[in-house]
């Protein structure tokens, strides 16, 4: 599937969004290194803190369904700018994809910022940061 693909999936995807509290749709779309696509949204919760990212959506979907390499996730909210991911998904996209995987943020104007996981996240905790001194 190509980028413009992967944009039109992140869009559709963005309508199946829960928002009755933000009314922020967000959309995302992961594309597994064989080419799958796993779609996410915004599920939100009444209890505010338990609100779930679009983009952890779409990677915790591809992640139960066995897949375990992406290249590419694409995601898209009705913004001036492209989209920012929030720290919670930058962390856990950088502890489940590569730190050169692709990451386009878009809007519904198809304005695109291209970045990496590694770029989103410089200094991320990681796995040998639970290193202790004794
Ligand atoms: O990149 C982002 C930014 C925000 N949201 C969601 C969380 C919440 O449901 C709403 C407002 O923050 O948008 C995402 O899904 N992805
Ligand atoms: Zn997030």
């Amino acid at each position: 599937m190509t980028v413009e693909q992967m944009i039109d999936e992140a869009i559709k995807a963005r309508e199946m969004a829960y928002t009755p509290y933000s009314e922020f749709k967000v959309g995302a779309a992961l594309r597994t290194k064989d080419g799958e696509v796993y779609h996410g949204c915004n599920i939100e919760n009444a209890a505010y803190s338990m609100c779930n990212c679009a983009e952890r959506t779409a990677l915790f979907h591809a992640y139960a369904s066995g897949k375990r390499v992406y290249d590419l996730m694409v995601v898209v909210a009705d913004t001036e700018r492209p989209v920012s991911p929030c720290g919670a998904c930058r962390q856990v996209l950088s502890e489940l994809c590569e730190p050169d995987m692709k990451v386009i943020l878009t809007n519904l104007q198809k304005e695109v910022q291209e970045t990496t996981v590694g770029a989103l996240l410089p200094g991320a905790f990681q796995s040998d940061d639970l290193t202790k001194t004794k």
